[in-house]
């Protein structure tokens, strides 16, 4: 009873902040490399510890001299995984990224979002059947402009036959990624940042792994029209997204994009 008496509610905010927290750093670690690094961490550590038990003073003094150390060495191998929590903590949709607003519908803006959705999916269906390779990269908060640069700059609002033109196999401009922001074609022939993430599946190449590698630094959302297949895939927070329908793809995207 005194046990419970004595625990403050910041106490409790604390564990569940620590819990939150220890979330996010499994999300992001999870199925890349870094949690072998981290679990080859956690050994090393404690070989140190059962040294320093066992009085192996040398051993304890190399294993020491590392483990202090170890602070630089962790932000140098994790530098990746620190840039997308950091990004994550920046941005401001966080609340609608965890879900938090969705529970009060009420503050969502009436009338959903300016995009033109049904032009993109169109367009993406249209692309689909006739073999017609694509990808679109939509900005949610994270600015793009790191890598637009790379591409052509324009300002053309999103419409359905200026989106299959711009990937129309002979036009010039459909090499590279297409960015959407807000209900605008922002720029064409981007070149994104592509995953070295190993558990993607070898049928999936430059293009697709460039809208995992987008996603996973930024949070927007990309779209890719696979040439070879014709499939639409859906990608979001480096991670395919499954949908069965263009429908189901469109309430996906109406869902993230508010
Ligand atoms: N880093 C990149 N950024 C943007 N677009 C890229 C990038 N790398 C490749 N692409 C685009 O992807 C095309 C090559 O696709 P590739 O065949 O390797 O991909 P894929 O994932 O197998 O897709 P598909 O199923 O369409 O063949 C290039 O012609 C280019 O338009």
């Amino acid at each position: 009873m005194e046990i419970l008496e004595s625990i403050r509610i910041f106490d409790v905010i604390d564990v569940i902040l620590v819990a939150t927290l220890l979330y996010y750093v499994y999300k992001l670690v999870k199925g890349t490399v870094a949690i072998n690094i981290f679990i080859g961490i956690v050994v090393i550590y404690l070989i140190w510890q059962l040294t320093e038990w066992l009085q192996m003073e040398m051993l304890s003094i190399i294993l020491g001299q590392f483990i202090g150390v170890g602070m630089f060495a962790l932000i140098v191998v994790f530098q990746q995984e620190i840039r997308k929590f950091l990004l994550l903590i920046g941005s401001t949709n966080l609340a609608s990224r965890t879900g938090f607003l969705k529970n009060f519908q009420f503050l969502k803006k009436e009338g959903g979002i300016d995009l033109d959705i049904n032009a993109i999916i169109q367009a993406c269906e249209n692309m689909g059947e006739t073999r017609t390779g694509a990808l679109i990269v939509i900005r949610r908060t994270t600015s793009l402009d790191f890598v637009k640069s790379t591409g052509d700059a324009m300002k053309i609002e999103v419409n359905r036959p200026i989106i299959e033109s711009v990937f129309y196999k002979n036009s010039t401009l459909h090499d590279g990624a297409m960015i959407i922001e807000d209900n605008f074609i922002t720029a064409t022939r981007v070149i994104l940042p592509v995953t070295n993430e190993r558990k993607i599946p070898l049928r999936f190449g430059l293009r697709h792994r460039a809208a995992v590698g987008i996603t996973e630094k930024t949070d927007a959302v990309a779209i890719v029209v696979s040439e070879e297949t014709g499939t639409i895939s859906y990608v979001k927070d480096g991670d395919f997204e499954l949908f069965q329908t263009p429908d189901d793809l469109r309430t996906i995207l109406l869902d993230d994009l508010t």
